[in-house]
């Protein structure tokens, strides 16, 4: 008998299988009414294409759309609303002014039902299995260094200079002091893998606070907080797309993993090929794969077939579970009638 359906709402705790001991999972975070559930509907497909063995959480801001839930928990994601993190009051100016909303990324820190997590971006795809990094020693923050050189950082002191760390010795950083020592190692925030915990979260929302923010928003911070324990990560696990005509010679694009849309103009759901670079083969051809596993109805969830050829079979009551996990549908679970 279908559970009762009424107003008043209940959270059930989802009973998710741990693995190993360990609960793991990929996270992404969902803002806004437009278009960016078109990116993470295609890193939940890419991710099942790659046969990841591990769910994918969204965290959704309360902006975001029912039907954009109901999107995401149709394509098996796991769906957490969050509250948003906003940055102290500051006359900075962002490097792009939306990226005020990142810092609410710093509310996956909470998740602490998972032991270590892969954040991705939504404009990220995931082409190969990277699972194995989930392996990786614990402790440390793993990500891909950044790179300086698109016009994003124009107002940095790196970018005045001509200094990239994807090449420190084009341009060595000029010891004097006019501008300060060279900056530490410095991560693309668009992945990390990282392990939630509750007093780290609690530290970062707290420091967050009294830290003046800058041109890279939450990225910035997160390089800052993290940065005795950031250990860098080969390109090939998050390819800032710039690196393709910034430093061709640190990628192999026959080799990445994990790329990463976000040069201006390379979103996929919004390509139209105009911008600078946009007209280059290699984006091109990315930009097809990307839309290759979006447009794949085999890859959707529902049509999903598990290891003997059937169908996975998603009960009922699991999914208004999920509907109501992610805010979608309000029930209590009706009492059993024995
Ligand atoms: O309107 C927005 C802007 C950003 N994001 C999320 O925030 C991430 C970081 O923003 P973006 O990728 O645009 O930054 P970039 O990597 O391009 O600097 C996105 O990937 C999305 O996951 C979103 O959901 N809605
Ligand atoms: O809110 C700040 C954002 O900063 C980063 O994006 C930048 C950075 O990668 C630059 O190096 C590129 O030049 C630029 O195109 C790109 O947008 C992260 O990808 C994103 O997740 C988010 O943290
Ligand atoms: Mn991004």
């Amino acid at each position: 008998m279908a559970p009762e359906i009424n107003t008043k709402l209940t959270r059930p705790v989802l009973s998710a299988t741990a693995y190993g001991g360990e609960k793991r999972a990929y996270v992404t975070f969902l803002a806004g009414t437009g278009d960016y559930v078109k990116g993470v509907v295609g890193l939940a497909k890419g991710l099942r294409k790659a046969k990841s063995k591990y769910p994918l959480v969204v965290a959704v801001l309360p902006d975001v759309p029912e039907d954009h839930r109901k999107q995401l928990v149709d394509q098996g994601c796991v769906v957490k609303e969050i509250e948003p993190v906003y940055p102290p009051e500051n006359q900075t100016e962002f490097a792009m002014a939306y990226y005020v909303i990142n810092y609410s990324k710093l509310r996956i820190w909470k998740f602490v039902e998972y032991s270590k997590m892969i954040y991705l971006d939504g404009d990220i795809q995931v082409f190969d299995n990277i699972d194995h990094l989930f392996d990786l020693p614990n402790g440390q923050f793993y990500a891909v260094m950044d790179c300086f050189c698109e016009k994003t950082w124009s107002h940095s002191p790196q970018y005045k200079i001509g200094y990239c760390q994807q090449c420190p010795d084009k341009v060595t950083w000029p010891e004097a002091e006019l501008i300060g020592p060279k900056p530490p190692l410095y991560f693309n925030a668009g992945m990390f893998v990282y392990e939630p915990n509750l007093s780290t979260y609690h530290s970062l929302l707290e420091t967050v606070k009294v830290v003046p923010p800058t041109l890279f928003a939450e990225q910035d911070f997160l390089n800052m907080y993290f940065k005795d324990i950031y250990k860098p990560i080969p390109p090939v696990y998050n390819l800032v797309l710039a690196m393709l005509w910034r430093h061709p010679e640190n990628i192999e694009l026959d080799q990445v993993k994990v790329v990463h849309y976000c040069a201006a103009g390379a979103k996929p759901w919004r390509f139209t090929g105009e911008e600078e670079n946009m007209d280059r083969e290699d984006i091109n051809m990315l930009v097809k794969k990307w839309w290759d596993i979006y447009n794949d109805e085999s890859l959707d969830y529902k049509n999903v077939v598990i290891g003997d050829g059937h169908k996975k079979q998603q009960t009922l009551q699991q999914f208004i579970e999920a509907l109501s996990e992610a805010g979608v549908l309000q029930y209590v679970k009706a009492p059993s009638a024995a």
